[in-house]
């Protein structure tokens, strides 16, 4: 774009972002939650949670680890062989990925459901109808007909034929509050959350330690590479995936970025 051409007040931000920039991921991440805020889909304070969450991508390299990449194949591994997986998505989740969660509720037959910390009817419905726009035919939390035991915010709504009665749950970038009530009532957690030290991945069954605009495609490109596995060669990959290292992984490779 030449000096003196303006972006037309309508353009999207992403189409600002020149692909070549160095930080083309980040800008685009900090792009996709500005206009979710600009949507009424993501909360103010999602702003902050990105910020904190592209600090911890900065020194994991802006990349998938090793061990996040065995994170994201257990993942898929886990919903293609669950009876009821259910996907959670809050205002962030939308803003980034909300393309990339249909693709991956159909790649793993899993629900959608909206939970939400600042949880409003306006933000429900918006975000339930931006799924609707990128693709999800049928999408959960706006009955919130269920409350998860022991936990006294708003995260506690969903519904009771969604993530209350689900065996496993996706819970991308939450704190430890859900992550840990959701342990309690006994289901497998996979969580997706850039910082290693944070309660959710440190409770999760298979913690995942990456960006969710990279992690979601991963996990999808894995379940459709699964989709004719069986039964012996998923369990084969969950039994395979050593929580812990990956966790350990992650801080060391942190740690090396300081
Ligand atoms: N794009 C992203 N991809 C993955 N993780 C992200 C992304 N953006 C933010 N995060 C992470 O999501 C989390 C959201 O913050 P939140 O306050 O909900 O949890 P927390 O700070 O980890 O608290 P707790 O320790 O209680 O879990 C942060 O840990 C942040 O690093
Ligand atoms: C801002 C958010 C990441 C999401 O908030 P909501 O969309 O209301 O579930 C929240 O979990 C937080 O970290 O403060
Ligand atoms: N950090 C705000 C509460 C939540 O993420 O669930």
């Amino acid at each position: 774009m030449s000096e003196d051409e303006t972006v037309p007040a309508d353009v999207t931000h992403e189409e600002e972002i020149p692909e070549d920039h160095p930080r083309y991921q980040d800008l685009l991440t900090r792009h996709r939650i500005e206009t979710g805020v600009e949507k009424g889909i993501t909360h103010l304070q999602g702003m902050h949670a990105e910020g904190r969450g592209s600090a911890f991508d900065y020194l994991l390299g802006e990349e998938t680890i090793p061990s996040a990449d065995a994170a994201e194949r257990a993942a898929a591994a886990h919903l293609l062989l669950a009876d009821h997986p259910v996907l959670s998505i809050n205002g962030n989740v939308a803003a980034l990925v909300p393309g990339e969660m249909v693709d991956l509720a159909d790649a793993t037959d899993a629900d959608l459901e909206i939970n939400l910390f600042n949880r409003t009817d306006e933000r429900i419905a918006a975000i339930a109808d931006h799924l609707r726009e990128h693709g999800a035919t049928e999408v959960k939390g706006l009955e919130a007909d269920a409350r998860i035991p022991n936990l006294d915010h708003q995260r506690a709504k969903v519904d009771a034929d969604g993530i209350y009665e689900a065996d496993v749950v996706l819970v991308p970038l939450e704190d430890g509050d859900r992550a840990e009530a959701l342990e309690a009532m006994g289901k497998t957690e996979l969580v997706i959350d850039l910082n290693p030290l944070s309660r959710s991945p440190q409770v999760a069954e298979v913690p995942i330690v990456d960006n969710i605009i990279r992690a979601v495609p991963n996990m999808a490109a894995h379940a459709q590479e699964l989709a004719d596995a069986g039964e012996g060669e998923l369990e084969g990959i969950i039994e395979a995936f050593d929580r812990e290292e990956a966790l350990e992984e992650a801080e060391e490779r942190i740690r090396s970025g300081l």
